[in-house]
């Protein structure tokens, strides 16, 4: 579709000074922290240096130290239980510790949480909150810009255009916001945050401190580890920052490339194909998978490439694998390798100005001490039980100790991490809890949005076929909601999958305007184990998206015989 020829852009060439200052490691701007004790002041650590050695201070130094951490917990509620500083201390600020702090203020636990970078972590500063900023503007620049549908509602509009330094600015201006509402929330209920790294050293024992000095240590009737993860970057691929860069540095949005290819196409590479393609690149994707977007529903996926695929200035290679990128220098372009993925064979070099690599993201584990604790990380993750207790070498749960969030990588979500935050709160607070993951719902910021819930189509026939169910699938299109066809977007699907013996809701799927918002319904109906049966009564609001699941679960089927919540016999 286009040219391999090089064609550095101008923009991707001028890349602003500020990239140099990514690339020479200056750091997002300190949080509004509690002031740690002389000594344990904040250190201006990089992300990339928390996995740094520990150095072992004389027992003199440390037990000094730890007089001073207590002195700085003191005013802030009891003392830990038991002879414990702390109920619980949690090692890692993002969203997962701040989720599970909050709950544990809220059940009476003296707690700290321990942050050697920023509050937030990734969602809230290199993540979710700037990617749905930029998202913003290109929803907004992508509606202005279709003339048709400006037409189709009676608008004119001459022109639309965008600056893109005030674009950055808006992303960067909102994580600021969140970090410190994040930051002041945790203040406020009186959670001492520690700064500076932490590993464990022992039962019930962490230090922290600067990289290499780890001087401050406390005790915890539990700990958390919540480290989340960083970009994981295959081998081969040398990023620059600048025109070979990850999310980290695409949130910054320090230049809009004529031309970017885009490795990976799961949720990092199809928010950011929306973002670049409504302020004017051209994208080109590279999949290592048979198919554009593997980990959706296949039906979802075939929609998703009709809607924010193939009618936007997007070209793909699937089943290749990019062994090797080399950044632009001295005039040339950037240069991607496409190997096949099965056979390994060559099978093109692309050209183009930029190459975001979104390839996954790897757990973020190093330099916590685990092996103090007789723990094997698997592929960097942390083990750990449907509770979230984390397992040592000999497969045994280690008592008081867990981790939540992407560290341990069942669910690599914002809302994930804090969840099961909250369900190790209810366990050290002596509720038992378990987490349904298939209830936690997913959602791709594109526009329109995707959103899911549960099993895909593929997941759902392989367990009924495995446990012996029959499943049915039911599906309604936005093209007949009244609200979507009023805001002219009438562009979407949703799909149940549900079982008509027993009226079970498997998996929910939803293409179309607002997605992200309309998946809750079905997402707390199976939380909450709330059946097809029962849900088709409740009433929904008109004209509202809504009406789109409501007619999905009376479309229904539920076979009779099946009870209902209140323990009635369905009729036929
Ligand atoms: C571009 C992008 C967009 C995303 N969009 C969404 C979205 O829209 N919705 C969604 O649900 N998810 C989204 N995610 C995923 C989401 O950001 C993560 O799932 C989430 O941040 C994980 O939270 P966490 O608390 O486990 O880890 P993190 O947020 O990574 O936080 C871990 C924290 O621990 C700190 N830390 C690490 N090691 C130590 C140590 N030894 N001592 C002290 N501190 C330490 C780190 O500095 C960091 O602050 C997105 C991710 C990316 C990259
Ligand atoms: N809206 C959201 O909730 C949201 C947004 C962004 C990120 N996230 C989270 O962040 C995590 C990371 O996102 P992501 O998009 O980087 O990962 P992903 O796992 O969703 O997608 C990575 C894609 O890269 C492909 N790939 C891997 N190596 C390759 C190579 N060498 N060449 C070509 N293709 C290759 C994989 O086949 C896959 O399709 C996800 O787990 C997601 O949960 C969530």
């Amino acid at each position: 579709m286009y040219s391999t020829a090089m064609s550095l852009s101008a923009a991707s060439a001028s890349a602003s000074a500020s990239a140099a200052a990514v690339a020479s490691g200056a750091t997002a701007s300190r949080p509004n922290a509690t002031r740690p004790a002389a000594g344990l002041r904040f250190c201006g650590l990089r992300r990339e240096a928390l996995g740094l050695r520990s150095v072992r201070s004389s027992p003199q130094v440390v037990a000094a130290r730890r007089s001073v951490a207590a002195a700085a917990t003191a005013g802030n509620g009891a003392a830990g239980s038991g002879g414990f500083d702390y109920d619980l201390v949690i090692i890692g600020a993002g969203v997962g510790g701040h989720g599970a702090a909050l709950h544990a203020v809220e059940k009476g636990l003296k707690t700290a949480i321990i942050e050697g970078d920023v509050v937030g972590g990734t969602c809230v500063n290199r993540g979710c909150v700037p990617s749905k900023a930029l998202l913003a503007v290109s929803g907004r620049m992508r509606e202005l810009q279709d003339e048709h549908h400006m037409k189709s509602l009676g608008l004119q509009v001459s022109s639309a255009g965008y600056d893109r330094q005030a674009v950055a600015d808006h992303a960067n201006n909102l994580a600021s916001k969140i970090r410190s509402n994040l930051t002041n929330s945790m203040k406020a209920l009186g959670v001492d945050i520690l700064t500076g790294v932490g590993t464990i050293v022992g039962k019930q024992k962490v230090r922290y401190g600067k990289v290499g000095f780890l001087d401050n240590e406390i005790t915890a009737r539990n700990i958390i580890i919540a480290t989340g993860s960083v970009p994981f970057v295959p081998k081969g691929i040398e990023i620059d920052g600048k025109t070979v860069f990850t999310s980290d540095h695409a949130l910054k949005l320090e230049s809009v490339p004529d031309w970017i290819a885009i490795v990976g196409s799961g949720y990092i590479g199809l928010e950011f194909s929306d973002v670049y393609t409504a302020l004017g690149s051209e994208v080109t994707f590279v999949e290592a998978l048979d198919q554009l977007m593997p980990g959706f529903d296949p039906e979802i996926g075939k929609l998703a490439q009709r809607i924010l695929i193939n009618p936007r200035k997007i070209d793909y290679h699937t089943g290749v694998f990019a062994s090797k990128i080399t950044p632009a220098k001295d005039g040339k372009p950037v240069l991607i390798e496409l190997i096949d993925a099965k056979t390994k064979e060559h099978k093109e070099t692309l050209e183009v100005d930029a190459a975001l690599i979104a390839t996954g993201r790897a757990p973020f584990t190093k330099g916590l001490g685990l092996e103090n604790i007789n723990v094997v990380t698997q592929r960097g993750f942390v083990p750990v039980d449907e509770r979230m207790q984390v397992m040592d070498a000999d497969g045994n749960a280690v008592p008081n100790l867990y981790c939540i969030g992407d560290a341990n990588g069942k669910l690599m979500l914002a809302h994930a991490a804090s969840a099961q935050g909250i369900s190790v709160v209810e366990q050290i607070s002596g509720r038992d809890n378990i987490l349904n993951h298939l209830s936690i719902p997913a959602a791709c910021f594109t526009h329109p949005e995707i959103s899911m819930v549960g099993l895909t189509e593929p997941q759902a026939r392989e367990q009924a076929g495995k446990e012996g169910f029959e499943i049915s699938v039911v599906k309604t299109s936005f093209k007949a909601n009244t609200k979507a066809l009023a805001e002219n977007e009438g562009d979407g699907l949703a799909k149940m999958i549900y079982r008509p013996d027993t009226g079970e809701i498997l998996g929910v799927h939803i293409l179309g305007l607002h997605a992200a918002d309309l998946i809750h319904e079905a997402s707390n109906a199976i939380a909450l184990g709330t059946r097809v049966q029962d849900i088709k009564f409740a009433v929904h609001a008109h004209p509202t998206l809504s009406e789109v699941l409501d007619e999905l679960f009376k479309a229904a089927k539920v076979n009779a015989g099946a009870s209902n919540s209140v323990n009635e016999p369905v009729a036929a």
